[in-house]
């Protein structure tokens, strides 16, 4: 790939206990490239993207950054200060604010880059009165980028799982990140919920997003990714193209006995 790194993963290791969750990874992700990371439960792709984004601090190795016009180094800095420079995580499981609107669960995504932070904002101090109407018009650019404009003053309780996927993909956007972290954004939705997810993905895909995404349907990474990482016991076992990975024996043998990616 001749495209300037965004990422540079390091020889990263994280273990709990006695048991190693991430164990000498290494990887880079292009400027632009979509990187699917796969691999059976347990592999460590969730603690691998807590790495990348702060939640967890390594035990050894190092994470690198595209800020600015070179890598830096941010492997100890906080969760905060990788959102300030650009990255962005969607965990998991769910995490709206409940009794709030649409648009102001996006908000939330946009005060992460502000300079008065959240709680000040929450307070409502009077020179936020500016910032709040560019974060609220940064907010509705994002909702309209997920395709929920109609949705921004309704409850986000209301919506259905896969459009609150797209919310919270919407409240990531709105931290404008240069580097996008999805895990199993996919998880749950029904066969119309996913294709409308995979059809948000390829547009921030078209329009430069670099992104990282963990994703167990290999028909969904084959069509999003374009290279694919593979952890087993969070050990790097495999990279390459979508279709070279499917044809890797390694790979094959790590899904015994579990969901083979077919
Ligand atoms: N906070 C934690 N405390 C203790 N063990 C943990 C913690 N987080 C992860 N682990 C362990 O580290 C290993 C990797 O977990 P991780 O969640 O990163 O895997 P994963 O590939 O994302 O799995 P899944 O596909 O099931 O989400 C597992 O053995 C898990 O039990």
């Amino acid at each position: 790939m001749t495209a300037a790194a965004m990422l540079r993963v390091e020889e990263l290791s994280r273990a709990f206990g006695a048991v190693y969750a991430v164990r000498d990874v290494s990887l880079s992700v292009a400027e632009g490239e979509t990187r699917a990371v796969i691999g059976p439960n347990g592999a460590g792709k969730s603690t691998l993207f807590n790495l990348v984004s702060g939640h967890l601090t390594p035990g050894h190795g190092t994470v690198h950054y595209a800020a600015g016009d070179r890598l830096r180094r941010i492997d100890r800095l906080s969760a905060h200060a990788r959102a300030r420079q650009g990255i962005a995580i969607v965990f998991q499981s769910a995490r709206l604010f409940h009794g709030m609107t649409a648009l102001e669960n996006v908000m939330v995504g946009a005060h992460a880059r502000t300079r008065h932070g959240f709680l000040s904002a929450a307070l409502r101090l009077p020179r936020h009165h500016r910032e709040e109407a560019a974060i609220t018009a940064d907010a509705l650019a994002a909702l309209d980028r997920v395709g929920l404009r109609d949705w921004a003053h309704r409850s986000a309780d209301a919506l259905p799982l896969g459009q609150q996927r797209a919310l919270q993909v919407a409240r990531a956007l709105c931290a404008r990140p240069r580097l996008l972290l999805l895990d199993e954004p996919a998880s749950g939705l029904r066969a119309g919920e996913r294709e409308a997810l995979a059809r948000l993905i390829e547009g921030l895909r078209a329009e430069g997003l670099t992104m990282m995404l963990i994703e167990h349907d290999v028909a969904f990474v084959a069509r999003l990714a374009d290279r694919v990482t593979v952890l087993h016991l969070g050990r790097q076992i495999a990279e390459g193209t979508p279709e070279q990975i499917r044809g890797d024996d390694a790979v094959l043998a790590a899904y015994l006995g579990q969901e083979a990616p077919a």
